[in-house]
């Protein structure tokens, strides 16, 4: 019988930025029987901070609680943010959508493929038409409704069905509802909003036509992390597309689906493969 791979484990930090941090963190990992299969770092010369991603096999048996035991000393010595996940572990996803599917299906569909290490563990929307393509993949589906009025309960029900699932992130796939300033803080750094244009450029609604009406060469799609001020969170990936004046807004909107869908995946890979660390405003992509 073939004995299971050594389990593998990615650890993430950031901290202030001195001489030592790599030597103290790799020294750790050595002693505790650790093989250095993935390592990068970046200085960041705006904040003074240090952020570092490795990847290690482990000996049979270890856990990350062990890792955490293991590298405590280092930690404690440069004050280290620290994160360690095992590999293996797929990330517990909910998908939020409202009318359009084109990001919903993206994501179902790459994780169906083995594309995108996630379980989604139900896909909810504000209107019941998604129902059809949850059923399609398989998801559970939850039907939210929200208006001006009872958006507080609206809001009470995600929260609990986020806590009853175990869910680790929230993706916004074209939801178009604005999270309140309590439930945005509430699933800070773990909720991912895809909009329909190259940010900061054409922030809010309608954002297509407002880029027509600017007359662009180039439309794109940004995803961000949700905070309270809108379209304004931290930009983790972009990608934009050529344009020219023979396009209307509505071939704008067509066009955009691809690009959306492509840059709202990338977004949830790095996420998932915790790749992306916050440096303020900001963030560090190790990909
Ligand atoms: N707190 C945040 N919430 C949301 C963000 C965000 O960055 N911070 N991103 C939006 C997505 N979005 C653009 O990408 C967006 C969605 C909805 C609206 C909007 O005006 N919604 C209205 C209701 C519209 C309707 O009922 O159809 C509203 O919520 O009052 C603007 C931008 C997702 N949420």
């Amino acid at each position: 019988m073939s004995m299971p791979p050594d389990p593998r484990f990615t650890i993430t930090l950031t901290c202030p930025d001195r001489p030592g941090i790599v030597h103290g963190l790799t020294g750790d990992l050595v002693r505790a029987g650790c093989n250095v299969v993935e390592s990068q770092q970046f200085s960041s010369p705006d904040t003074g901070a240090f952020f570092m991603r490795v990847t290690v096999d482990a000996p049979a048996g270890q856990t990350a609680e062990g890792l955490r035991a293991a590298v405590a000393l280092s930690a404690g010595e440069f004050t280290m943010d620290l994160r360690i996940r095992e590999d293996s572990a797929r990330m517990r996803t909910l998908i939020l959508g409202s009318t359009d599917e084109h990001c919903v299906n993206r994501l179902l569909f790459a994780q169906r493929a083995g594309s995108l290490p996630i379980d989604v563990a139900a896909v909810v929307s504000n209107h019941p038409g998604l129902s059809e393509l949850a059923t399609f993949y398989g998801v559970p589906f939850h039907h939210i409704p929200v208006t001006r009025e009872t958006k507080p309960e609206a809001e009470a029900q995600l929260e609990a069905l986020i806590a009853e699932l175990d869910v680790e992130l929230v993706v916004l796939a074209r939801y178009m509802q604005i999270f309140s300033p309590q439930l945005a803080q509430s699933l800070a750094g773990r909720a991912i909003n895809i909009h329909h244009s190259f940010l900061p450029s054409f922030k809010g609604a309608r954002p297509y036509h407002q880029a027509h009406e600017r007359g662009v060469k180039v439309i794109g799609a940004t995803a961000h992390y949700v905070t309270d001020d809108l379209d304004e969170g931290p930009i983790i990936a972009q990608e934009t597309i050529p344009v020219s004046h023979h396009h209307s807004a509505a071939q704008f909107v067509e066009m955009g689906r691809e690009v959306e869908g492509r840059t709202l995946t990338q977004a949830v890979r790095w996420h998932a493969e915790h790749r992306i660390l916050l440096d303020g405003k900001r963030t560090v992509v190790f990909h």
